[in-house]
């Protein structure tokens, strides 16, 4: 199914200048720094606080993909925590994209699946739905459609248009070979009296 040149360990930052500076997340954090994530988006849109259906989610989810929420932007109620994540650690997910609030976050550091958030509350979801699954959503501002790669570092969250991935890669290699010449010419400065 993904059959296209991966954008790996790419920074967050530099796919995304890579796109005219587009396609970044706005507001959505890793919830530890080093957390990092890199794999096409499985995506659910769920009634704000409520995660009925990320549990749905973890009904047909593939190992290595990202499952990526909106939930309204809603900070009031965590619609993950420790338990749903050992799910996603168990089925080998990718990692955990949230316009939504987690909970439980030192269990969460210690179990590994990266997750990026926009808040972190004691308060826990509700459980009724509605949601949907697998449809185009959007997070902090930007569009994702299932099969879009995503992007997770120290710096946030960066979607990459599934048909946009391999000229985005090869755009980002060629910023990251303009970046190591500026990083050089820094590295000769001296100072002036
Ligand atoms: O209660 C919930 O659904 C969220 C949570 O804390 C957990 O999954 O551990
Ligand atoms: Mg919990």
């Amino acid at each position: 199914m993904h059959d296209h040149p991966a954008p790996g360990a790419l920074p967050a930052a530099t796919l995304s200048d890579a796109m005219d500076r587009f396609g970044a997340v706005e507001g959505i954090r890793p919830l530890w720094r080093g957390a990092a994530l890199s794999g096409p988006a499985f995506t659910v849109w769920t009634r704000p606080g409520d995660n009925k259906g990320l549990h749905a989610a973890f009904e047909t989810i593939r190992r290595g993909e990202i499952l990526v929420v909106n939930g309204g932007g809603d900070t009031t109620r965590a619609v993950i925590g420790e338990l749903i994540v050992q799910k996603a650690k168990a089925l080998e997910v990718g990692g955990i994209v949230l316009d939504a609030a987690a909970r439980d976050v030192a269990e969460l550091e210690e179990l590994g699946v990266p997750v990026f958030a926009r808040a972190v509350t004691p308060a826990g979801p509700w459980k009724n739905g509605p949601y949907r699954v697998g449809e185009p959503i959007a997070v902090g501002g930007v569009p994702v459609h299932p099969g879009d790669w995503v992007v997770g570092d120290d710096d946030g969250v960066t979607v990459v248009p599934r048909a946009r991935i391999a000229e985005t890669v090869a755009a980002a290699e060629q910023l990251i070979a303009g970046e190591a010449e500026r990083r050089a010419a820094n590295q000769r400065l001296v100072p002036r009296d």
